[in-house]
This record gives C-alpha cells, sequence and structure tokens, in this order.
C-alpha cells in the first residue's frame, strides 16, 4: 500500500464535501460571500492593489494566471467539477475508485511551495491588521499579500472558492494549549496542511495616550491571549472580555477612545492603532509559542531530503486497549508523536454508523488527531498508517509538511 492510499473511501469523501457545501454565509470584513458562483474563480489583484497590503478578499470574477493555480483545467476536466465532485487528492484511496484515473488527480505542490521562497500569493490569516496571525503569514510567506479574514472558517472557504491562494491558522500554543475550532474545521474542510509555522507571541499591555495601569477596570482580547496572561491580569484585577482577535481588541479601544479599557495584543497593533504600551512581555511564561499550520487546496509532494511532519486523523472502534494498539503502531517503528487531541466525532462529518454500545446509545465517539515525526515519503510511516487502518473506522491524512525548525 502506498503512502497516498490511506484515507477516508470516496463515499466519505462526498459526505465531507456535502456539508461543507451547506456551509455558506460567512463573512470576510462585512462582506457577504456568495455561494461560490461559477466557474470557480479568484479574485487576481492588479499590481496597484497588489501594491496596497491587506486588501479584504473581493468575490470578484476575473481568471487565475497564477503559476501555482495552473489546474484550472486537468486531465480535460475543469477545477469546478473536480471540486464539486469528491475532492481527489493524493491522500484519498483512489484504489477505490471504480473509475480511478491518476491522470485527473490536481498537480500536488511541490515542498518548496510550502518554504519561504512563493511571493505574490494572497494568503488568508484570521483577525484584523496587527494580529499575530498576520505576522505569522508574512513568516510562512514573505511577501505574501495577508488578507485578513474575520473567523476561521471564513478563511477556510477563501481557500476553498479560490479566493486566496493559502490560509496560515493557529492550532496550538505554549501555554493556551490547543485550538479547538481549528481542529474541527480541518476535518470539515478538504485543504491540506503543506507547512507549519512557529511563532513567538510577545503580549503588550496597552491603552490609548494619557490613560494610566491605574485607570484601567477591564481589558479585551482573543480568549487564547487572555489565558496566555492570565497571572498579570489577575494580579492587576483586570476584568476581561473575549473579542475576535488580539489586534481587533487594540483596534477598537483605540476606535472608541475608552479611557478605562485596555487591550492585550502585539506591539505592531500598538503601533498601528496609536495606542501607549503600558507593559510588555505580560504573558505568564517568557516562552510563548504558537504553532500556525499552513494550508493549501493540493497537498505537497512529502520528501526525505529534510525533517518532516506528519498529521492525522482517526478514530477506533469500541473495544479494550484500542487506542494503545493504535499508537503502539508508531511505538513499534520508533515514531515520535508530537501532538495528540481528541475531539467528539460527529458522525455525519465521517459517514460513521450509528453503533450501539451493548444496546445502550453510544454519545461519546472521539476523533484522534495525531502528529508525528516522519515523512509520507517514508516506507516506516506508510508501514504505520498500513497498520493503524486494520483496526480504524476512519483515517484521514491532514498533510505531510516539513517541521518548522526556525523560531521568530
Ligand atoms: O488574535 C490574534 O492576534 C491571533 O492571531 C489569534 C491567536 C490565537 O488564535 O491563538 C494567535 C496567537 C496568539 O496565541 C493569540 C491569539
Amino acid at each position: 500500500m502506498k503512502w497516498n492510499e490511506v484515507s477516508l473511501s470516496i463515499q466519505e469523501a462526498k459526505g465531507i464535501l456535502i456539508d461543507c457545501s451547506l456551509e455558506v454565509g460567512n463573512k470576510i470584513h462585512g462582506q457577504n460571500l456568495e455561494p461560490p458562483p461559477p466557474p470557480v474563480t479568484i479574485h487576481r489583484p492588479s499590481p496597484k492593489q497588489r501594491r496596497r497590503r491587506n486588501v479584504p478578499v473581493l468575490a470578484c470574477s476575473l481568471q487565475s494566471h497564477n503559476a501555482d493555480d495552473n489546474h484550472n483545467v486537468v486531465g480535460g476536466r475543469s477545477k469546478t467539477e473536480l471540486q464539486r465532485i469528491p475532492d481527489y487528492s493524493p491522500y484519498d484511496d483512489v484504489s477505490k475508485d471504480p473509475n480511478n484515473n491518476t491522470n485527473m488527480l490536481p498537480r500536488p505542490l511541490s515542498s518548496t511551495h510550502s518554504s519561504n521562497s512563493v511571493s505574490h500569493l494572497r494568503v488568508a490569516y484570521q483577525g484584523v491588521r496587527g494580529a499575530y496571525s498576520e505576522s505569522a503569514a508574512e513568516k510562512a510567506y514573505p511577501y505574501c499579500e495577508a488578507v485578513p479574514c474575520e473567523q476561521f472558517e471564513t478563511a477556510f472557504e477563501a481557500v476553498e472558492r479560490w479566493l486566496v491562494d493559502r490560509a496560515v491558522l493557529p492550532i496550538e500554543n505554549s501555554l493556551g494549549g490547543s485550538i479547538h475550532r481549528n481542529y474541527d474545521l480541518l476535518l470539515r474542510h478538504r485543504l491540506h496542511i503543506v507547512g507549519e509555522v512557529k511563532f513567538a507571541v510577545r503580549h503588550c499591555l496597552m491603552a490609548n495616550h494619557g490613560v494610566k495601569l491605574e485607570d484601567l477596570k477591564r481589558v479585551l482580547s482573543h480568549p487564547q491571549a487572555l489565558a496566555q496572561c492570565e497571572h498579570t491580569l489577575t494580579k492587576l484585577g483586570l476584568v476581561r472580555e473575549a473579542v475576535d482577535d488580539t489586534a481587533g481588541a487594540a483596534k477598537h479601544v483605540a476606535f472608541h477612545k475608552l479611557n478605562d479599557t485596555g487591550a492585550v495584543a502585539s506591539s505592531t497593533a500598538a503601533m498601528i492603532y496609536g495606542l501607549n504600551i503600558l507593559a510588555q512581555d505580560i504573558q505568564d511564561d517568557s516562552d510563548n509559542v504558537t504553532r500556525f499550520l499552513m494550508l493549501a487546496r493540493e497537498p505537497i509532494v512529502p520528501g526525505t531530503d529534510k525533517p518532516f511532519k506528519t498529521s492525522i486523523v482517526f478514530s477506533l472502534e469500541e473495544g479494550p486497549g484500542v487506542l494503545f494498539k493504535a499508537l503502539a503502531v508508531f511505538a513499534l517503528r520508533e515514531i515520535n508523536l508530537t501532538k495528540i487531541e481528541s475531539r467528539p466525532l460527529r458522525k455525519q462529518l465521517v459517514g460513521a454508523s450509528d453503533d450501539n454500545n451493548n444496546g445502550y446509545p453510544k454519545y461519546f465517539d472521539y476523533l484522534f488527531y495525531v502528529d508525528f515525526e516522519a515523512s509520507m515519503a517514508d516506507q516506516n510511516a506508510q508501514n504505520a498508517l498500513g497498520h493503524l487502518r486494520e483496526f480504524s473506522t476512519y483515517l484521514r491524512v491532514l498533510g505531510s509538511y516539513p517541521v518548522d525548525t526556525c523560531m521568530l
């Protein structure tokens, strides 16, 4: 069995696609996203727009001329068709497809596409200008046009609808833990992880000029940022209020000229929105790192020339020791796991049967997300997934991508 044969069946893929086609109506910074126009198109910024950074996504209908997106017609079929029927990818079990024709597969990105060499890309991130996610997008793709999105889901949709080329979204933080919403969205959408970015997050407490620390009664920020500054904010006795992103908090405080409210955000956000920094490095631990995922419509070809990591999601039959057995497939082959996360399994997403637990309905089924240190180009990793597949009820490779070894 080949690495690309380990994934959900075509039937299951259909289920996910149908589900995600129902999810419409999100907004990219105030603009309603219409259902995808036929044919699928992408907004290519004019040279003038390209010079203006952070232009929010506009649904418009110019054809793509991006070298990276040259798969509009694949094997005689338009990209539109390929997206409506099962989303072909090297991760799908093509051997189960009666119409299997590898010529129809979109050409995967090469592993260099995930590296810093890609410029002129439009990269979606969640938040407004000055958000940590914007900095992470710029670290992942220097010279890219970073495109702000209101919600995580909007960023996923923007990639799927060819409005942008990539998305960079947070997945875990060394102090605050996992960003569960993005784990759930990874399953619901059919994007591929093509890279990761680790970003050192250094929070500042900021307020309008003239406002002193003792004037503050409350503080606004993203829930993750508030959690990362728990001790400091408790010591200061500030009431915490959660908003969509850290830079959005700074913008709100500045825009409304609040004089009893501060924001927890980056020094970049303080500069952009003209706020005064009252305290620096207020995170509970100086090692505060957020890991972001780089997402694309197509996977990269995994390599063995540098350290690679692979992310998978699976579910298991009920029974004693099944999780132990699942993890043993990696231990037996000396493959190191770097992350394990469990999330509730929503049956309609993976097409699982409505099974009973000794006659009692079962409410608590789980999906397991695992990251391991190996490339899917490595036979050892392929063997491990082949083994796991023997007793998993669902298995999908989310991506095999280079490890980020450079901290910013
Ligand atoms: O609000 C921001 O600035 C973000 O980029 C989001 C986010 C997150 O979701 O975890 C990213 C990094 C920090 O951990 C705090 C917040």
